[in-house]
């Protein structure tokens, strides 16, 4: 056999691939889950595309989720972040009003699309789901005729979570819709939570009549709280949750307008059934990115294009 003088050193010497995201579809077909190379986490439930959890490399849960959140497609999860489309609540008079509160996106059995990785120290993963008019059930095709498509498309990184949203109109007449990204922040104690970035911005009351008012100062929370914000700065001005004095929590906004900011409190969690611990209150604020204080319309063959990104402070 003749030596060669320049063979390749050795199949094992071949570089292994970079480190990449693992993702794993679960045995049932109900969840998809991503791991970072540098241990980050993220599950979300095709039901509603919901993302259900997200944690740090340490483990460190990110995102609140009822401990009785319906995960089995009877109803939309409470908690992790739901998606809203195509109304925000409920709205009679409108082409939406037959749809159940915040639409039925939250409520539907999506997609997964797939993945895409990027690789080394900065290795991400983006994971990607479509619910369209075809997917719906009959009865909810009939409540809201409309020919859609959305592209959810969720992206973890070392330090943030971006989800964005892509919506077209894929039928012949235009439609009208409001969208809302409903995150439940997981927070460990309410009553020292701040929330800033919403000064000098009108908002709604939801629990006051629907008045308009002003925010003069940092968000506190000592009692329920529902409001619709259309922060006076813009969508790309952060907004940020503090927790006992230190910045948790960056949300910057793409194409939103408006953001919820949501917690039950007391008796608002008594009453929702699938809110448990009953006390869970005091361990999650929503803040809820969306377009719902006007309604967008999408003629005929258009998209429109909306995120958030939440980044780790
Ligand atoms: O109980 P649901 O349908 O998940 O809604 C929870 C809350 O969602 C918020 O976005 C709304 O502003 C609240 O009015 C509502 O109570």
């Amino acid at each position: 056999m003749v030596e060669r003088a320049n063979k390749p050193s050795a199949l094992a010497a071949t570089p292994g691939l970079p480190p990449q995201a693992q993702v794993n579809i679960s045995d049932d077909n109900s969840m998809v889950t991503a791991q970072l190379p540098t241990g980050e986490t993220i599950e979300i439930l095709l039901h509603g595309a919901t993302i259900l959890s997200w944690k740090d490399a340490a483990g460190d849960e990110k995102l609140w989720l009822s401990e009785n959140a319906k995960l089995d497609g009877s109803g939309p999860a409470r908690g992790g972040i739901p998606l809203v489309f195509p109304v925000f609540g409920t709205n009679s008079g409108h082409a939406v009003e037959k749809l159940p509160q915040h639409g039925f996106a939250r409520n539907s059995r999506w997609e997964f699309l797939g993945k895409s990785t990027s690789e080394g120290a900065t290795a991400g993963v983006k994971l990607d789901f479509g619910l369209s008019s075809q997917n719906l059930d009959e009865a909810t095709r009939k409540l809201w005729p409309y020919a859609f498509g959305l592209i959810y498309s969720v992206t973890l990184d070392r330090e943030s979570l971006n989800t964005t949203l892509v919506i077209t109109n894929d039928g012949e007449v235009p439609f009208e819709f409001q969208t809302l990204l409903h995150t439940y922040f997981k927070v460990n104690d309410i009553e020292s939570v701040q929330v800033t970035g919403l000064e000098d911005s009108p908002y709604v009351d939801k629990l006051d009549g629907l008045k308009v008012k002003n925010q003069s100062g940092t968000v506190t929370f000592t009692g329920e709280t529902d409001r619709v914000y259309t922060p006076a700065k813009g969508p790309s001005h952060p907004i940020v949750i503090s927790d006992g004095g230190k910045p948790r929590f960056r949300i910057v906004r793409d194409n939103l307008d408006d953001a919820v900011v949501f917690n039950p409190w007391v008796d608002k969690a008594n009453s929702l059934a699938d809110f448990t611990p009953k006390d869970g209150w005091r361990k999650m604020v929503c803040v809820e990115p969306g377009s719902v204080s006007k309604w967008q319309t999408l003629e005929k063959g258009d998209a429109f294009e909306a995120a958030q990104t939440i980044y780790l402070e």
